[in-house]
């Protein structure tokens, strides 16, 4: 039988990572986004964690293969230890990167859409994040020429040959084109910023690695994660309905797993892939929800900087609990929020290794320590 030129043209490759990675999606909203991302997305399996009244219905497009979870079967999966779950705040992703059972995972907001370079080419964020993930990281010495891995880049001279084989990468962290990551008094300052792809130096071509030492503000919108390294530190915290603050639920992770790659030298990357973020939150809500944390993050950042963490804490786990610990001892003067922030830390490993059969024995760090 003559062959059909269907079966002449050049096989696609099946997409990166298929069976290996979950997209985490929170929301309170309808998922019609997706059908923009549906090229790059529809392949993969979605987590959809729906927050708020669980009797609301949420429209998820056909096509997609997901699973889906409400306020109900967070509740009846965790019973009790549901409490570190957060309700009404985009937090309540982290149930998400509880239940999944992949090695990787990519969270995206309901109101990220697919942005475009400035050749008005779509950026395929999800691919961008896997090939950051499965890049190494350059932690301990900067490269001037950002990420040597990407495709037209090298180590400059004067790199050190023994570091150029680089170290695990644990964290994607991607940026956003039109609305940016501002906290509300900014947003209130500049009420019209955008950050626009016309004004080419707000798109910058670059990947690099954040320096080991150096913390960051994590946005949770638009970020990719090895789950085995990390997951267990990728806790977004107490925030939403009954707790003092709100907003800072990717900021909170982002000190923790820092400190945690830090110790067990594995690379954070930040940088490319845009996202375009189409909303503008509520400043004024924005501001209800997110004051005590402009004003305790004088003090948690302080803390986060000054941490040592035990050589014989060698995984994520261990890490964790050793820093839920801290927390309590540190952060608990400041304000009672820290001892319950502490206690869900503990909760939730418990859950996380329920869940996942680990007991702290999860991917453990590379032979020495840096
Ligand atoms: O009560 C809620 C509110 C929102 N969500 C879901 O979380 C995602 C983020 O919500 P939104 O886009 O409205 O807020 P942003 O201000 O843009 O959020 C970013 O900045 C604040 C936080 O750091 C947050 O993590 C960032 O994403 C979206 O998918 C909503 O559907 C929710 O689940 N519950
Ligand atoms: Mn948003």
């Amino acid at each position: 039988m003559a062959p059909t030129t269907q079966s002449l043209l050049p096989k696609r490759p099946p997409p990166l990572l298929k069976d290996e990675l979950d997209i985490v999606i929170p929301t309170i909203r309808n998922l019609d986004f997706l059908e923009m991302w549906r090229p790059y997305f529809e392949p993969y399996h979605l987590i959809i964690i729906q927050d708020g009244d669980p009797s609301k219905t949420i429209r998820v497009l056909q096509g997609f293969d997901y699973e889906f979870y409400n306020r109900n079967d967070i509740n009846r999966i965790l019973g009790p230890k549901a409490s570190c779950i957060s309700y009404k705040d985009g937090a309540c992703r982290s149930f998400g990167f509880l239940i999944s059972k992949k090695k990787y995972i990519f969270t995206i907001d309901h109101d990220c859409f697919v942005a475009k370079d400035p050749t008005g080419t779509e950026i395929n964020a999800l691919e961008q994040h896997i090939e950051n993930l499965l890049k190494p990281s350059t932690p301990f010495y900067f490269n001037t020429l950002y990420d040597p891995y990407r495709k037209g880049a090298d180590f400059v001279r004067g790199y050190p040959f023994s570091l150029r084989e680089g170290t695990p990468t644990a964290i994607s962290h991607g940026l956003w084109l039109n609305i940016p990551h501002y906290d509300a008094p900014t947003q209130l300052a500049k009420p019209r910023e955008r950050n626009t792809r016309q004004a080419t130096t707000l798109y910058v071509d670059a990947v690099m690695t954040v320096p080991k030492g150096a913390l960051f503000p994590m946005c949770g919108m638009n970020l990719a994660f090895d789950r085995e390294l990390i997951g267990p530190a990728m806790y977004y915290g107490l925030m939403g309905e009954g707790q003092p603050i709100g907003r800072y639920d990717d900021m909170w992770p982002g000190w923790c797993i820092k400190v945690i790659c830090d110790h067990l030298g594995w690379g954070v990357k930040t940088g490319l892939p845009y996202i375009w973020h189409s909303k503008a939150s509520n400043p004024f809500s924005n501001l209800t929800k997110e004051y005590k944390g402009i004003l305790w993050q004088e003090d948690m950042i302080p803390f986060f900087q000054s941490l040592k963490l035990p050589k014989d804490c060698n995984t994520s786990q261990k890490c964790y609990i050793e820093l839920s610990k801290l927390v309590r001892a540190r952060l608990g003067k400041i304000d009672p929020y820290f001892i319950r922030l502490a206690d869900a830390m503990v909760t939730w490993i418990e859950a996380w290794d329920e869940l996942n059969n680990t007991s702290g024995t999860a991917s453990t760090a590379p032979a020495k320590v840096k």
